[in-house]
This record gives C-alpha cells, sequence and structure tokens, in this order.
C-alpha cells in the first residue's frame, strides 16, 4: 500500500536568543545579534499507512507540535522532505487543507463570537462542502458528539469539552482523509474524554479517516492506538505496536502467587518479592532474564501453589522510564 503519509529526514532548526546572566548579560542580549539554534525537529523518518491510528508521544519540549505544524503544512521545515497524500504540505496549502483535517486542543478553529452552528455553514462554503454532503456529515456528527444542547450557542460560552467535540466536527465535515489531533482531550474531565475518545475511534473504524494523534494522556493511547511514536529532543525513540513498547522497554513484569500453604521463606532465585500479605506473594522479575514458564518451575519446584497470575508493566510507568532514560536501545 502507497503511505499516506512520507517523512523523511525532517528536520526543523529555530533559532533563539542566547541567554547570558545577570543586567550586562540582559542589555548585550537586547543589542547583540547572538543566536543559538534549537533542533526541535532532529532528522526523523517514518511511513504511515491509509486508515492507520498513530499516537505521536514525547515529554514537553519534544518537537511534537513542530512535527505536526511541518505536517499540516503551518511551518516549513529546515530539512528533508514530506508528501502527505501526495501534497507537500507547506508548498500547496490550499488544496493541501481541504483533505486533512487538524483540531488543536489549547484553540479552538470556530469563530469566537458566532453561534456554533453559524461557524459550522462558513466551513460549508470555505471547504465549498456539496450541500448534500454537508447536511449527512453535519447530521451525523450532531448525534455522534451531542452537539444538539449547545449548537446555537457561541463558541465562547461553551465549555472546554463542549469546544472540542464542536472544534472535531468542524475538523471532519468536509471528509478529510486524515486527521490531526493536538492534545484532544487536554483539561478534560473522564467522561468527556471517553466520548472525544469514542468520536476519534468510530470516524477511524468507519470512514476508514487516518489519525495522527499527539497527547499526553497515555489513556487516549491505550484506548485509541496500536502503534506509537516516542519523540525526544527532536529524535525519534521508538515507533513500533504498544505491546512492542512493552516488551522491549517494559523490563519488569510481575507474577502474583497464591500458596497453598504458609512458609517463612518464599524467595526464588531469579526474582525478587515486591509484597506479601497472607498467602499471596508478589514477585518482580526481569523480562530479558527469566520466563514466566522458568519462574512457575522454580516456584512449583519449592511450594506449593494454588493459583497464580502474570502482570504486564504499566505503559506509563514504562514510557515514563524512556523519558527519563532518554537512551534506550532503539
Ligand atoms: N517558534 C519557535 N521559536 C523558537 N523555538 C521554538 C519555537 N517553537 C518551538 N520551539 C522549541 O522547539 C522545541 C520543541 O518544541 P515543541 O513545541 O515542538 O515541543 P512539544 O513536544 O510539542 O512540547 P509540548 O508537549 O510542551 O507542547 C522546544 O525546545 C521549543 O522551545
Amino acid at each position: 500500500m502507497t503511505p499516506i503519509i512520507h517523512v523523511e529526514n525532517l528536520t526543523k532548526h529555530f533559532r533563539i536568543r542566547r541567554h547570558r546572566p545577570g543586567r550586562w548579560g540582559t542589555l548585550r542580549r537586547l543589542v547583540s545579534r547572538d543566536f543559538e539554534p534549537v533542533r526541535a525537529v532532529d532528522g526523523i523518518s517514518f511511513t504511515v499507512q491509509p486508515g492507520e491510528m498513530v499516537g505521536y508521544l514525547g515529554p514537553n519540549g519534544a518537537g511534537k507540535s513542530t512535527t505536526i505544524k511541518m505536517l499540516t503544512g503551518l511551518l516549513v521545515p529546515s530539512g528533508g522532505t514530506v508528501t502527505v497524500g501526495g501534497f507537500v504540505p507547506w508548498r500547496q496549502r490550499e488544496q493541501y487543507v481541504r483533505r486533512i483535517g487538524a483540531v488543536f486542543g489549547q484553540r479552538t478553529t470556530l469563530w469566537w463570537d458566532l453561534p456554533v452552528i453559524e461557524s459550522l455553514e462558513l466551513l460549508q462554503h470555505i471547504y465549498r462542502i456539496p450541500p448534500d454532503r454537508f447536511r449527512q456529515n453535519l447530521a451525523e456528527f450532531r448525534q455522534m458528539l451531542e452537539l444538539d444542547a449547545f449548537i446555537h450557542a457561541p463558541v465562547r460560552s461553551l465549555s472546554l469539552g463542549q469546544r472540542m467535540r464542536a472544534d472535531l466536527c468542524a475538523a471532519m465535515l468536509h471528509d478529510p482523509q486524515l486527521l490531526f489531533l493536538d492534545e484532544p482531550t487536554i483539561g478534560l474531565d473522564v467522561v468527556a474524554k471517553d466520548r472525544i475518545r469514542r468520536f476519534i475511534g468510530q470516524i477511524n473504524r468507519e470512514r476508514g479517516t487516518t489519525v495522527v494523534l499527539t497527547t499526553h494522556d497515555l489513556q487516549d493511547v491505550e484506548k485509541l492506538c496500536r502503534r506509537v511514536m516516542i519523540i525526544d529532543h527532536g529524535r525519534l525513540l521508538f515507533d513500533g505496536s504498544l505491546p512492542d513498547l512493552l516488551e522491549r522497554f517494559g523490563a519488569h513484569r510481575e507474577m502474583v502467587v497464591d500458596l497453598a500453604e504458609e512458609y517463612d521463606d518464599v524467595s526464588v532465585p531469579g526474582a525478587e518479592v515486591v509484597e506479601r500479605q497472607g498467602l499471596r506473594v508478589t514477585y518482580r522479575f526481569s523480562r530479558q532474564a527469566l520466563s514466566a514458564s522458568e519462574l512457575i518451575g522454580r516456584l512449583s519446584a519449592r511450594y506449593r501453589v494454588q493459583d497464580l497470575s502474570v502482570r504486564e508493566p504499566e505503559i506509563e510507568s514504562t514510557i515514563r522510564r524512556i523519558y527519563e532514560n532518554r537512551h534506550p536501545r532503539t
């Protein structure tokens, strides 16, 4: 299949004024042309297939927004190539924006003082959406996103969750093949997040819309994305499936064992006891050093075991470890 997104050695360098300490430093900064480069995106390559839903993750300042801005044509790269659906985003911006939708969680693309419905109608004209298609899509999204309660209210009076739902509707009205979402659930409560996630999942499944999702909320990723890319300091640290991520970086697993009788010593070579409550013992063991079946063998050679289960590491702690180490094996 031909990829819908093709990114090759993409870079974006900004120049910021060099910081100098003290009052003289501030003065010199004002008059000098002393700049230092920031490699916001530093040689990234990847492809995305049509219909994929990809989570694009990274700590603050990693380069996520800069990448999304280049993919949506808002920023011109310093180097490398990007083609999305056959377009070079920043060169053919006018035609290109008809093919994509974008939602930036931190700001709305709607008109602040207009009622939601009027903003949506304006978009119909801007994108030249055929009337039938507009009516059909609007009816469908009104229902999916439960817009009716506030569709006649001005955008400025909406809650954050309502605004996000209106923005998602606006981004999808012109049937984009590709949707870029930058922090679509930021600041929302659990119920509102869930509604947004359901919508994103549904349009990806039913319409085959390709989705690139930037988020700090790992539940967004767990619930929606089969593939994740992790970026830090402008470089890709990982690109693969969630199970692969846990396999490679979730170094430890836990085994919860219910013993059939009391033992003074419950130790097992190669595993560490992390919790003991009555007959229940939790062991932690290294994925690389020991398989679960080896551990079961060692356990049952020493103790009578009633029941056991293996706990996989949480995605949250695994990703935090990647961010903290910064130099994992790729
Ligand atoms: N317009 C700009 N001028 C100078 N530096 C910039 C500019 N935009 C971004 N940067 C710098 O580039 C780096 C990457 O920023 P970017 O906003 O892409 O990160 P991010 O991963 O989206 O972070 P966050 O999760 O905090 O939004 C940061 O060091 C940031 O300070």
